[in-house]
């Protein structure tokens, strides 16, 4: 599937995977909205995508992705910017076990806005062409983790909210193809959250425990969550997949029994 012309949006695109998945669809010679918090981060994002891909087929809007609204006007500033939305990646992610309210809004509440968004722009409910949504989870939405129960949380409901979406989309029409990645433990600035208390809290006293985990599974890079992304969006037969990236396995797909969780 040609991506030429293609107008994708990714939140959290500043850093990280994000950044990753960007950087992989304009490559494509998609046309991408980078939504992010961090200001300084996107700007240095947006030059970078500029001086190696030309000017005008990247912007970068400021966004709190927690706030409805700035997400809304974040959406509609993309399609009067490229005319079109086609590609959602709801990416942008936090690990706080403190402040975990903050978790559950950022990680869950804000991947069903955004997809209800992409929906409303993408949706042949709503008069459009159709498109493709794509969820970052986790593998902690598999194996859960001890040292982060909320995140957890928010992971196993990623996973449960795109797959219940994705039947959603079928039954209804939508024209929309919605997928999940659950990666392993990826380098980027996230993984160093484990040393913070800040971060994590009192589960902050089993960092070395979490660290230990990490060498067991290994840590991947996000060039290769990106190139898992760029195949749940070209692979037209995808749709509902649970994908899932580690260091021993790769990328691989999670089966489920029918009728089953
Ligand atoms: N790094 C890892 O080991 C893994 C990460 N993930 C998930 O991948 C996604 C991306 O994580 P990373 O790239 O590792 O994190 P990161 O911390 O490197 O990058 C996240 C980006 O999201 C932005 N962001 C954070 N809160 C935001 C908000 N409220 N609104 C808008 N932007 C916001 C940050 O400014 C940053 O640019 C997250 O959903 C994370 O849970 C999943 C599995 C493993
Ligand atoms: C402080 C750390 C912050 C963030 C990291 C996140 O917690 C990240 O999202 C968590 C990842 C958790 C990964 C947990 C387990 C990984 C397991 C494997 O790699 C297991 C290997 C094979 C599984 C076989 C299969 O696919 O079923």
């Amino acid at each position: 599937m040609s991506l030429t012309g293609m107008v994708a949006l990714v939140t959290g695109g500043a850093q990280g995977i994000g950044r990753a998945v960007v950087h992989a669809l304009m490559q494509k010679a998609a046309k991408v909205a980078v939504l992010d918090l961090n200001p300084s981060c996107g700007e240095a994002c947006k030059a970078e995508l500029d001086a190696e891909f030309g000017e005008g087929n990247c912007i970068f809007i400021p966004c709190d992705v927690s706030n409805g609204d700035a997400l809304k006007d974040a959406f509609q500033k993309t399609v009067d910017t490229f005319g079109r939305l086609d590609i959602v990646v709801n990416n942008a992610g936090i690990n706080n076990e403190k402040d975990w309210e903050k978790t559950i809004e950022v990680n869950l509440a804000s991947v069903i806005r955004g997809t209800y968004l992409a929906l409303e722009h993408m949706s042949r409910e709503h008069g459009k062409d159709g498109g493709i949504i794509i969820n970052v989870s986790s593998m902690a939405a598999f194996f859960h983790s001890p040292h982060q129960p909320v995140y957890t949380a928010t992971k196993y409901g990623v996973t449960g909210f795109t797959r219940a979406m994705a039947d959603a989309s079928s039954e209804s029409n939508y024209g929309v193809r919605i997928n999940v990645v659950c990666p392993a433990f990826v380098n980027t600035p996230l993984l160093r959250s484990v040393e913070h208390e800040d971060n994590m809290g009192k589960f902050v006293k089993f960092k070395d425990d979490f660290k230990s985990r990490m060498a067991k599974f290994g840590i991947l890079e996000p060039s290769l969550i990106a190139k898992g992304i760029m195949q749940l969006i070209t692979d037209t037969n995808l749709h509902g997949a649970v994908m899932k990236i580690t260091s021993s396995k790769g990328i691989h797909f999670h089966t489920y029994e029918p009728l089953s969780a």
